[in-house]
């Protein structure tokens, strides 16, 4: 969460000249809803079983660039669809950055808590295997902008 997959994402898929879709952007057109009001409404549970829908169809699609939000990893099943039908990058950075990156942003309802930094290590030490286990790559962001870390992600094929 707060890695940049949605920024980097995007800016990939234009790089690549492929469509883009963001998985949580998605939910929220579906809906009509924001993802804090999903989350208030239906709890994470309910957020988590749209999130499985939209990516077991999103996954489908060919030549899609898609950011996936940092719980997708969450599901054995989606870990399995993204794995199988997909080439999945993993985006890391150490949970001190994803604070400094979301500590503005009131989006992320996971991070409303009185301790958002504590949070976001836990999550990571939770989810940093799933990710590992499901990527076919790890790309580190370090303090580089997204533009660098979109050169990095298509650097072996510009190297072909
Ligand atoms: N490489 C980067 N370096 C610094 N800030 C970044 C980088 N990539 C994205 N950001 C910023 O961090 C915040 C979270 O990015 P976002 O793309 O929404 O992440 P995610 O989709 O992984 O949660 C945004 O404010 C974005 O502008
Ligand atoms: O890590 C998570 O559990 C979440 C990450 C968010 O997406 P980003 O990773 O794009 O911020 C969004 O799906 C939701 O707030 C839950
Ligand atoms: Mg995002």
């Amino acid at each position: 969460m707060g890695v940049g997959k949605t920024t980097v994402g995007r800016q990939l898929a234009r790089a690549l000249n492929r469509p883009f879709q963001d998985a949580d952007r998605a939910i929220e057109e579906r809906t009509g809803a924001s993802i804090p009001w999903i989350f208030d409404i239906e709890g994470e549970e309910g957020f988590r079983s749209r999130e499985r829908g939209i990516l077991d169809e999103l996954t489908r699609e060919p030549e899609l660039v898609l950011a996936t939000g940092g719980g997708a990893v969450l599901d054995p099943d989606t870990r399995r669809k993204l794995a199988e039908r997909g080439y999945v990058i993993y985006l890391y950075a150490p949970a001190g950055h994803l604070y400094e990156r979301t500590r503005y942003d009131r989006n992320r309802p996971l991070l409303q808590t009185e301790d958002p930094r504590a949070r976001l290590e836990a999550l990571m030490a939770e989810r940093d295997p799933l990710y590992r286990e499901t990527a076919h790559r790890v790309v580190e962001t370090g303090n580089r902008p997204a533009r660098a870390v979109v050169r990095e992600i298509i650097r072996p094929w510009r190297e072909e």
